[in-house]
């Protein structure tokens, strides 16, 4: 089920890309559905919302907006025990996200200039929380409590509603622990669109975050620029590095649980053990058996679930960042002393005890990252994605006077007489 797939150093960069997907495009004509809805949405506001949540959730819906009483209602379908589970989660989130905190700065002005960055939170964020095959009250936390720690004053969150028009209760809850100020039923591309352009239930907002499908993913592309985005993740990835003597049974076990998230979710293990990888095969068969979601798992190991066999460890390094995944764990002996080696990975998990769904539901550090290999350029999300800056400038007579010259000859340099001009009107010359 899993391909093993034996890398020589000389061919390494054409094997590993002619075996790891980089494009997610499986709709040619998926550009065309999506730019129709959020048109749609665009001129018709609620009225196509209410219309595309027939068509793809299922559900004829009352209200888009998720009501006081249904929001009592599902936090009393929460245990206490659950709460405590989220607010646990959501504790350790907000402490390793005040840390990402950046804070404004301004000369103090005694050489006659202060130059500085004022730093501002956005004022609107809307979060895409995806809600199509599972619910995701890990991502509410994770996509939310950035924002508010960031200052955030608005936070809208859309996520589509199930068969019988609710929003999952654990979802709610999670909304509430961090501070989410408005639920709305909506979700794709619909919901995207919705938040960008705004409808007669939806205020518009200023940046969109938050993971989704294919269909989220080619929305969010579209309205940037309109609005900004944090990303376009993908589905989910994970890529293993493992020596001899590693636990076939916990990589099997952590190779599977980013597998059952999607069909296309991707699962690599890079070792420089055949023993090992031929182990880790036959245990991700014996497991599979035992999952619930174990057909999504199957077809997504079937479809990108990979075992490259490198002659060395340091080839391995080598093909995981060429990879970039969003995900990579190391099960070797003192993974800290390799940490340098990592140039290009969403998030880096060291050691045998540090799998993965730790950092999806609990670490600390935020579960949405690049995927596709856009690790080579971007981050996880942040409390920086909440952030912008605005620079300050102020010079005194005295100051000016000094760079006169200077600033004069770039504006000649440019032709630009006008700028020349605000120059020497200053002085009289
Ligand atoms: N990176 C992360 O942090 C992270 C976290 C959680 C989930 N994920 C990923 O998010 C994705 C969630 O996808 P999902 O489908 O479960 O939920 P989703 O909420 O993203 O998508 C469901 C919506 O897709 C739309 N849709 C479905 N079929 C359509 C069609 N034929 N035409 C137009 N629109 C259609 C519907 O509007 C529906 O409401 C998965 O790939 C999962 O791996 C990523
Ligand atoms: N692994 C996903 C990000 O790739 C996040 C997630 C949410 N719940 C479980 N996992
Ligand atoms: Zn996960």
């Amino acid at each position: 089920m899993m391909k093993l797939i034996r890398v020589d150093d000389k061919r390494m960069d054409q094997i590993v890309s002619a075996h790891v997907k980089r494009d997610y495009d499986p709709y040619e004509d998926i550009d065309l559905a999506v730019q129709k809805i959020i048109n749609d949405v665009r001129q018709n506001g609620d009225q196509a919302l209410f219309n595309y949540t027939k068509q793809f959730d299922g559900v004829t819906l009352s209200s888009i907006k998720v009501s006081e009483s249904e929001i009592e209602e599902a936090l009393r379908q929460v245990s206490e025990q659950e709460k405590a589970v989220l607010q646990k989660a959501a504790d350790n989130i907000r402490r390793f996200h005040e840390k990402q905190l950046e804070k404004t700065w301004l000369d103090d002005g005694t050489q006659g200039m202060i130059l500085g960055q004022l730093i501002r939170p956005i004022e609107r964020a809307g979060l895409y929380i995806p809600g199509g095959k599972a619910v995701y009250p890990s991502s509410v936390l994770m996509n939310a409590i950035p924002a508010k720690v960031a200052g955030v004053k608005y936070v809208v969150m859309v996520t589509p509603p199930d068969q019988s028009g609710s929003v999952s209760p654990y979802t709610l809850a999670a909304a509430q622990i961090a501070g989410v100020d408005e639920i709305l039923k909506a979700g794709g591309a619909q919901a995207i669109g919705a938040l960008a352009f705004g409808t007669e239930t939806i205020n518009a907002v200023d940046k969109i975050v938050g993971p989704g499908n294919i269909f989220v993913a080619r929305a969010k592309r579209m309205v940037f620029g309109h609005v900004d985005i944090d990303m376009v993740a993908g589905p989910s990835e994970i890529c293993i590095i493992a020596e001899s003597g590693a636990n076939a049974k916990y990589i099997a076990a952590d190779l599977l649980s980013q597998a059952e998230h999607d069909e296309e979710a991707s699962a690599i293990l890079i070792t420089d053990s055949l023993p090992l990888a031929e182990e880790v095969q036959q245990e991700v068969i014996h497991q599979l058996d035992q999952l619930e979601r174990k057909e999504i798992a199957a077809a997504s190991m079937q479809n990108h679930g990979k075992i490259f066999i490198v002659d060395h460890l340091e080839s391995a390094f080598q093909i995981a960042n060429q990879i970039a995944p969003e995900h990579l764990e190391l099960m070797i002996s003192e993974p800290t002393l390799h940490l340098a080696k990592v140039r290009h990975a969403g998030a880096v998990f060291l050691g045998e005890y540090s799998p993965e769904p730790l950092g999806d539901y609990f670490a600390g550090p935020n579960h949405t990252l690049p995927t596709s290999g856009t690790a080579r350029f971007s981050s996880p999300l942040g409390v920086y994605d909440f952030l912008k800056k605005t620079s300050v400038i102020h010079y005194s007579r005295e100051q000016l006077y000094q760079a006169k010259g200077e600033i004069t000859a770039l504006a000649r340099m440019e032709g630009l007489t006008a700028h020349e001009n605000a120059i020497h009107i200053r002085f009289d010359d």
